[in-house]
């Protein structure tokens, strides 16, 4: 069974300038109890993924096309009521970036999360739903007795974990964290992370964890799927992500956390910037950046290809991948391209 379906999923921003094409045709699926991790250098349309499922989107952000299916119910059709009511926090809840927005400032973090739990199970009582807080406070390295704080008592880090507690005390079915462990040094990540899945376990919970990282999605999820300019172009076990990627730009993200595989050994990072979402070109998105763009790849953009089972690429030179992992391993093929670069980042700053 899948929990959540998107299909072909487009959301933009309205700005001034024209429309952000921040999701441009995401396809995606979560099954229950799995972790998918969604990653992508900033920019790329993770947190706009995460925000349309559970419809949190900014005033000028709007799903213009696709759908996202929860449970078989399509939510890009239920009115705000309706996800509110039976949707939001009591089946699907949200870890956001930066947590203290996830808490309003006037209660204390005890109250919010007692009352997240009693709305959506009114039989348990006050006394019942603050100990379950307590109990996730001490999971996640919480003193227990700065539950009755206000979130300004807390410092980032620990506003971070006290989220982490609130979306998990609800018992959704799918917990989307975004980057949730951004604020946090390293060992207290690994700590924080490890209980996220110990309490996944416990609860039966299915995970969208967005990240940047692709060290912490290698440890943490079953698949992954990499966007890049409002796509998903790559998605897969997370065994085939990282041993056997065909996308290059999932190579280059690969040669930029050395660690997580043991045929790249040296830190090198994707030249170039991310695409402009406003009026895409045609063609493949990764093109300007990618070491093996062939012409093809500047004017057809590249439709998804499986290989073997739920390994999709948009990738015109997928097929090849034995070759183009090979290359994407050496310094010297993204060499040329940073210097592309640097020359285009001096002749533009030379026009000024
Ligand atoms: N409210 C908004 N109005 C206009 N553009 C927006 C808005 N929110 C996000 N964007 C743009 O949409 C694109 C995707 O942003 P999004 O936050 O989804 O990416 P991300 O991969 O989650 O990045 P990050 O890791 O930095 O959060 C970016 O180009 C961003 O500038």
């Amino acid at each position: 069974m899948t929990l959540i379906r998107l299909d072909g999923l487009k959301t933009y921003y309205r700005t001034e300038e024209g429309d952000v094409a921040a999701a441009d045709g995401v396809s995606l699926s979560v099954s229950p109890n799995e972790t998918l991790g969604l990653v992508g250098e900033s920019g790329s349309g993770k947190t706009t993924v995460a925000k349309s499922i559970i419809r949190l989107l900014p005033d000028n952000g709007e799903i213009v096309d696709g759908t996202i299916e929860y449970r078989d119910e399509n939510v890009t059709e239920m009115s705000m009521k309706e996800v509110r009511r039976n949707l939001r926090w009591k089946e699907i809840s949200m870890i956001p970036q930066n947590a203290m927005n996830g808490f309003d400032p006037v209660q204390t973090v005890c109250d919010q999360i007692v009352e997240a739990i009693r709305a959506h199970e009114p039989d348990t009582s006050r006394a019942e739903a603050r100990s379950r807080a307590e109990d996730l406070f001490e999971e996640l390295g919480l003193d227990a007795e700065r539950i009755d704080d206000y979130p300004h008592q807390f410092s980032g880090g620990m506003a971070q974990r006290a989220m982490i507690a609130l979306a998990l005390a609800v018992s959704p079915s799918v917990v989307l964290a975004d980057e949730p462990t951004t604020a946090l040094d390293v060992v207290i990540q690994d700590r924080i992370l490890g209980t996220i899945s110990d309490l996944q376990e416990e609860y039966d919970t299915a995970m969208i964890l967005i990240t940047h990282d692709m060290s912490v999605v290698s440890e943490t999820c079953d698949r992954i799927a990499v966007m890049y300019g409002g796509r998903v172009v790559e998605s897969a076990d997370a065994d085939t992500i990282i041993r056997n990627p065909r996308h290059p730009y999932t190579l280059g993200l690969r040669n930029a956390f050395p660690d997580i595989t043991a045929d790249s050994q040296e830190l090198i990072s994707i030249p170039g910037t991310p695409p402009e979402l406003t009026d895409p070109d045609e063609g493949c998105r990764f093109a300007p950046r990618c070491p093996f763009a062939e012409e093809r790849c500047w004017e057809e953009t590249p439709e998804p290809e499986e290989f073997g089972e739920g390994h999709v690429v948009e990738c015109h030179r997928a097929d090849e991948a034995d070759l183009l992992r090979e290359e994407a391993s050496k310094r010297e093929t993204w060499q040329e391209l940073r210097e592309q670069a640097e020359r285009a980042a001096f002749d533009g700053g030379s026009d000024e």
